[in-house]
């Protein structure tokens, strides 16, 4: 939980932990996690949303009892992760998917326009990272876009809304789809997770029950206040 000053308070909901916990060591887990996070700029709920995740990926390997030190005998010998040999190429959304359900990992993916990306767009794409072990993001096409939002938009064409969102380090794959709904590209990927922010809620998402169907959860995260695609236009209006 992190209290805001004038004391909105935001839930940071952690990942579940599957076997019967050993929590030793999580507290610390948290608050070094949380200390590397802001340190590297991180708001405050992001911070703690990564040390949620940090302490819960600690616990779920067994917690302090499972901590060893490296056998430098066998780190020389570590195969090398199996990754798609990519160059320079972006990891698509499919490849990134497969990895993640190769490793045993869970997959958390979002969907929107992300038209003129700001900080509220950005603090959920790192509180959805961090409930999992990659995030892909489902952007809608232009045309998609013009369609839900209307003939003046979207403001950023889809390759550039594409590149910025691939630029954030919290984001390992970005999808493009061209339905009015993610429901499509959602029973392609299959995410373990798929994020939405408090505008919605469970009830309002039609691709919740793919997201369900394909053995998913929906989580909804809160907004961060005064951050809006549609604010931001207005006031480039206003400072015309
Ligand atoms: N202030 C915010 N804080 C956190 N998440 C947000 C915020 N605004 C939008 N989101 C989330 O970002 C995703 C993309 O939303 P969208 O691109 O519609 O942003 P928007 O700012 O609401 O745009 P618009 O004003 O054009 O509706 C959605 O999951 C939405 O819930
Ligand atoms: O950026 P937005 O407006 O959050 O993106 C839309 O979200 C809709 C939501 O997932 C409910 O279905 C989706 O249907 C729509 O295609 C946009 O992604």
């Amino acid at each position: 939980m992190v209290v805001r000053r004038g004391g909105a308070a935001v839930r940071v909901p952690a990942p579940p932990v599957t076997a019967r916990p050993d929590t030793c060591g999580a507290g610390d887990r948290f608050a070094g996690a949380a200390a590397l996070a802001l340190r590297a700029g991180a708001r405050a709920e992001d911070a703690v949303a990564e040390a949620v995740r940090e302490a819960g990926r600690f616990v779920e390997g067994g917690g302090a009892a499972a901590v060893r030190a490296p056998d430098p005998r066998t780190a020389a010998r570590r195969p090398a992760a199996r990754l798609p040999a990519l160059g320079d190429r972006p990891r698509t959304a499919l490849e990134v998917a497969e990895v993640v359900r190769e490793s045993g990992g869970r997959l958390v993916a979002t969907g929107g326009c992300f038209d003129l990306l700001h900080a509220g767009h950005v603090s959920l794409l790192r509180r959805a990272r961090a409930l999992g072990d990659a995030l892909i993001v489902c952007v809608n096409s232009d045309d998609s876009v013009r369609r839900l939002k209307g003939p003046g938009r979207p403001v950023v064409g889809e390759e550039d809304r594409i590149e910025v969102l691939r630029a954030l380090g919290c984001v390992d794959a970005v999808a493009l789809f061209d339905e009015g709904t993610p429901a499509a590209v959602i029973e392609r990927l299959r995410p373990d997770v798929w994020v939405k922010g408090g505008d919605y809620t469970e009830s309002d998402l039609p691709e919740a029950g793919t997201v369900r169907r394909a053995g998913g959860e929906v989580v909804i995260l809160p907004l961060v206040p005064g951050q809006s695609t549609t604010g931001l236009i207005a006031a480039a209006r206003a400072a015309l």
